[in-house]
């Protein structure tokens, strides 16, 4: 089987895999969609896929791609192959690019590059406020009513700080069922500085501090917001305990709010900054043990909806510096399920229907995309990722699809599950 063949319009006849946790059956792709298996042509790709996991193509809420402007750390072409070897058929793409994305122009701009170079849909984050500054509301109906049907709006990187500003913005997506994803940090708590939670480790190491309360709190001003104008909030990568008890409470008022979790702030935690080394500078910053026990069962119960990645390529001479200078974000498209196996369902706190659920069609629904996140029935288009549950490797960061190698994971014994991904029918990955 080559990727030559699926383009050729060939039938893939996968066999024998167990769909999502479902119990195992066939699927046959055929002109970009799931067909009757019985409908196979005698000529069709066989794949046998017994012992392995077939899950819808992965959506990433979370993606920094860095074009335009930081084509030396990610291209969309690098980290959409980054995201196909994840097992993602999806990510959205965050507007802090250079330009960045305020605007309907720049929205499609990065769409019609997607569309010649792209290995998984590219789904464009518009801007809250022009260049991010947070003083003026970018074009937010421009970009909802342009191709790119934007419906995902943040400030990542920065926080909509001002409390009148988010307001209005939660008010002006509501007419076109968007949502405002927040960066959650109080820029006077934890200033621009701050690179290590704010605890007797950030005292010890000798590095700013970024309190908990600066995510907490936001976080709660945010939900009354979205509870005031009965809007949607999402909160983008939740970093502590104190944040998840504040979700626990609005949705239980009924407040429609949905928040992600990353991989890393899934398993590791601030002991990994000893070191000084900054691949594990991030913001937010790596929390406590207990942190990352309550975002486990957070994300278990669903009061974290979805895994996000927060993907965020830097070129080396970004991250190369004393630690309190270097850029903050580590990679995660290719690593993600990887990193949510070990964490979450090998310890048995999720199955394979709530991995669908989690990073694929919540997601999905959360940006509203048409298309994605789909249950693996006929008729429905073909994206798909098929997974080993039992394949282990280590982490070797020069591996690595992305152009950037500010991996966390690197030397690390972990989860291995991507065998091969199809977007609308088309093979994006396959394991060599
Ligand atoms: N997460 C990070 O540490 N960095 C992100 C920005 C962000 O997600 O806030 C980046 O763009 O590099
Ligand atoms: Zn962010
Ligand atoms: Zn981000």
């Amino acid at each position: 089987m080559t990727q030559a063949d699926d383009e050729q319009g060939r039938d893939v006849l996968v066999l024998g895999a167990d769909l999502a946790g479902r119990g195992p059956a066939d699927l046959l792709i055929r002109d970009g969609s799931f067909a009757d298996p019985a409908d196979a042509r005698p000529d069709a790709d066989r794949v046998d896929a017994a012992g392995l996991v077939a899950l819808p193509g992965l959506v990433d809420l979370h993606t920094h791609l860095r074009e335009p402007g930081r084509e030396d750390a990610e291209t969309v072409e690098t980290g959409t192959r980054a995201a196909a070897r994840g097992g993602y058929t999806a990510v959205l793409a965050m507007a802090n690019t250079n330009p960045v994305t305020d605007t309907a122009e720049a929205a499609e701009h990065l769409l019609g590059v997607a569309s010649r170079v792209g290995s998984a849909q590219v789904v464009p984050v518009g801007a809250v406020s022009k260049g991010l500054e947070g003083e003026e509301l970018a074009e937010l109906g421009l970009m909802a009513r342009s191709a790119a049907r934007t419906r995902v709006f943040s400030d990542d990187g920065h926080c909509v700080a001002d409390a009148r500003l988010m307001r209005r913005a939660l008010e002006y997506v509501r007419a076109f069922d968007g949502v405002v994803a927040q960066h959650a940090q109080d820029p006077r708590l934890a200033g621009r500085d701050a690179c290590c939670a704010e605890g007797e480790l950030s005292g010890r190491l000798g590095l700013p501090g970024w309190p908990a309360v600066a995510e907490a709190g936001i976080v709660a001003r945010d939900v009354q917001l979205a509870e005031l104008t009965r809007s949607r909030l999402h909160v983008c990568h939740v970093s502590t305990a104190e944040t998840v008890d504040v979700l626990r409470w609005a949705k239980q008022r009924g407040v429609e709010v949905t928040a992600e979790v990353t991989p890393h702030h899934l398993l590791l935690t601030v002991d990994e900054l000893t070191g000084y080394d900054p691949t594990f500078k991030v913001n937010p910053p790596l929390r406590s043990g207990e942190d990352v026990a309550a975002l486990r069962d957070a994300l278990s119960d669903g009061t974290i909806d979805a895994v996000g990645t927060d993907h965020a390529p830097h070129a080396r001479h970004d991250k190369e510096h004393a630690f309190v200078d270097a850029a903050f974000g580590m990679l995660g498209l290719e690593t993600a399920l990887a990193v949510v196996v070990e964490t979450m369902v090998r310890p048995g706190a999720l199955g394979w229907g709530d991995v669908a659920t989690r990073m694929s069609s919540v997601p999905a629904h959360i940006a509203r995309l048409p298309g994605q996140g789909r249950p693996l029935r006929v008729g429905e288009p073909a994206n798909l990722v098929l997974v080993d549950p039992e394949r282990r490797s280590v982490v070797d960061r020069d591996a690595s699809l992305s152009l950037s190698r500010n991996n966390p994971w690197h030397g690390r014994d972990l989860p291995d599950p991507m065998v091969a991904t199809w977007w609308g029918g088309r093979r994006t990955f396959t394991r060599s």
